[in-house]
């Protein structure tokens, strides 16, 4: 990076490591299960992120590629401040909105019903969410099924509310996880569209995805991470080129 960089830089990474604590049973749960078998035999720990460091500026749209378990959700998570790390340190310049395909959307309740949810779970107030409602919905393409329950909707659908969702309203960093992997070819357009204006807007977008494709058309750089390590931060083309030369 150019000793005179003149950008302002939105989400700091630190040389972070990350664990989860893994509660071992110790034994598989068989017909003659009791509660003594159930209690852990030991916790140990897994380090799933080693030594990241990155600086993510405005006006940046980041993809974050690496194979199934490499870590990319866990980095994800750590810029939320949704884990903490035991090594390192996260700073953001506003607070960072995570759109997970795992976002805590109720299957029972209506399209209608998630929106107010999702947008008090992206620390909205009621009245602001009443304000987007319009918007989301009219994003999402689903208002003939909004009133019925989310457990009626096929992925692609959930998917798209879950996107109209987090980006109803302008993020200075928005963490969208997975997200384009699933909806139709208008659906993914719109999105990349919305994206992109974000991007232009000064804001900070990354996006995690396993689809080459997306990651092409919306980032401007990207991050691989392989078993927790970050490998390399570039330009998309170079990078993709090398994750998938390895791949
Ligand atoms: N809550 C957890 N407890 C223990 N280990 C976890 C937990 N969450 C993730 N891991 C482990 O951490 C590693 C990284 O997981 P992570 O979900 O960040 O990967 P990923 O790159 O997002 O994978 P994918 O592409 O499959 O979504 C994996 O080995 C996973 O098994």
């Amino acid at each position: 990076m150019a000793a005179t960089d003149t950008r302002t830089p939105t989400v700091v990474v630190d040389g972070i490591d990350v664990e989860y604590r893994v509660f071992a049973s110790g034994k598989a749960a068989g017909n003659q299960m009791s509660l003594a078998s159930l209690k852990p035999k030991g916790v140990s720990t897994y380090r799933a992120l080693h030594d990241i460091s990155f600086v993510a500026h405005e006006g940046e749209s980041i993809g974050v590629i690496g194979h199934n378990g490499s870590g990319k959700s866990t980095l994800m998570r750590s810029v939320a401040g949704l884990i903490s790390p035991v090594k390192g340190a996260v700073y953001a310049s506003s607070r960072p909105a995570l759109l997970g395909v795992n976002a805590a959307l109720l299957p029972n309740l209506s399209g209608a019903r998630n929106v107010m949810l999702g947008g008090l779970a992206l620390g909205y107030s009621k009245a602001e969410v009443e304000e987007m409602y319009e918007d989301i919905v009219e994003f999402s393409g689903i208002r003939d099924f909004i009133d019925m329950p989310m457990k009626t909707y096929s992925s692609g659908m959930s998917a798209r509310l879950r996107f109209a969702i987090a980006i109803s309203r302008a993020h200075q960093i928005l963490l969208i996880d997975e997200a384009l992997a699933v909806g139709d070819k208008d659906f993914r357009q719109k999105s990349q569209e919305r994206i992109r204006q974000l991007r232009d807007t000064a804001g900070t977008v990354f996006l995690v995805s396993h689809s080459m494709k997306s990651i092409r058309d919306v980032c401007d750089r990207v991050l691989w991470i392989d078993h927790g390590r970050l490998m390399m931060d570039g330009d998309p083309d170079e990078v993709i080129a090398a994750y998938e030369g390895k791949a």
